[in-house]
């Protein structure tokens, strides 16, 4: 399971995140596609990166494949598993702009500024099942997309495409984004707060501590519970001022929904675990992540490696970040 969340800063700069949970890496580190950085289109014309992209992901024959990145306007994109409901067409369809799902995140982020002109391009986009190779196969995921205003959700499921506002800003996986709001009504008792003691008979039943407010909200894996508990943190979290209190904003909250060896079982008999967490800062351009085995943040900046002579696709080495 993988859940993401999205937040602004006391000015507005937004932070973007994802837990990425699975059993066997990809061999995923962090690619930096300078803007101009020709990208090869599976339907449409080569075209030029218009903006700079920082993110996790994989380089197959000399192309990005992106799980989440953000770009040097501030938009960001996460891609996030939904087998049993993510549909994508057979094939391209006349008269729209085919995108292939592999090449979504990087689509999104090479040539857009705004949620507002992700979500104006998406009425004539289709999303396509082509594979990137007989072996990586098509990868059934909905998309969490966001920038410093807001955030949408994208589920390309069977009756077409789905574009939903997210008031929340927080994704998980299955089942669909209507299904998981609907369900944060299960919760709205639910608060930050100390109680006053409650009186039952004679009885006088006093909280034991901080915290009981918070009763209620699930702390298990499954995707429904790590949806309500992001998204109970996600709003509840005080706004904050500075980077290094954004990123400790945005590593503690996913650590809330990050998951544990041993308790979570995939059906490949294998257990699930968030292999890494990566967290985009629109403020500065800098990708933080850590790994299951390596708790330290490392990070990289896109002002650090994309200078004007840069053309080709970067894996830079990233620093242990020292706040
Ligand atoms: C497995 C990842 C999603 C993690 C997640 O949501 N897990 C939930 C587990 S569960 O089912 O709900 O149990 C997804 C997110 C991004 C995906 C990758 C990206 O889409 C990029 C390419 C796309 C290719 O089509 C397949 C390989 C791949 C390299 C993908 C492999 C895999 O499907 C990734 C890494």
């Amino acid at each position: 399971m993988c859940t993401g969340i999205r937040f602004t800063d006391s000015q507005g700069n937004m932070y973007f995140g994802r837990n990425l949970d699975w059993s066997t890496s990809y061999g995923e580190r962090i690619v930096v596609v300078p803007s101009g950085f020709m990208i090869r289109s599976a339907f449409g014309e080569d075209a030029p990166a218009a903006h700079a992209v920082i993110g996790m992901g994989i380089v197959f024959e000399d192309y990005p494949l992106y799980f989440d990145c953000g770009n040097d306007a501030g938009l960001a994109v996460a891609g996030l598993n939904f087998p049993g409901y993510a549909c994508y067409q057979d094939g391209p369809v006349v008269g729209k702009t085919n995108v292939a799902a592999y090449e979504f995140p990087l689509w999104i982020a090479a040539n857009f500024t705004s949620v507002d002109e992700v979500e104006a391009a998406l009425v004539e986009t289709a999303i396509v099942a082509k594979p990137v190779s007989a072996n990586l196969g098509v990868s059934l995921l909905h998309w969490i997309i966001g920038d410093g205003r807001r955030s949408i959700v994208v589920e390309y499921m069977k009756d077409g495409m789905h574009i939903h506002d997210n008031p929340v800003d927080t994704l998980a996986n299955q089942p669909t984004f209507d299904w998981h709001m609907e369900n944060l009504r299960t919760f709205i008792t639910a608060n930050g707060d100390m109680p006053d003691a409650a009186h039952w008979r004679d009885a006088e039943l006093s909280p034991f501590g901080s915290g009981a407010g918070m009763r209620g909200i699930p702390g298990d894996y499954y995707s429904p519970s790590r949806f309500a508990k992001a998204a109970f943190l996600n709003a509840h979290y005080p706004v904050k001022d500075n980077e290094v209190e954004n990123v400790s904003r945005l590593f503690h909250t996913l650590g809330n929904v990050s998951m544990v060896d041993g308790a979570a079982l995939m059906a490949d008999g294998a257990y699930e675990r968030t292999l890494y967490t990566g967290c985009f800062s629109a403020r500065t351009g800098t990708y933080y992540y850590s790994t299951y085995d390596d708790p330290a943040l490392r990070c990289v900046s896109l002002a650090d490696c994309v200078g004007a002579d840069a053309t080709d696709l970067l894996e830079p080495e990233p620093t242990v970040w020292r706040p």
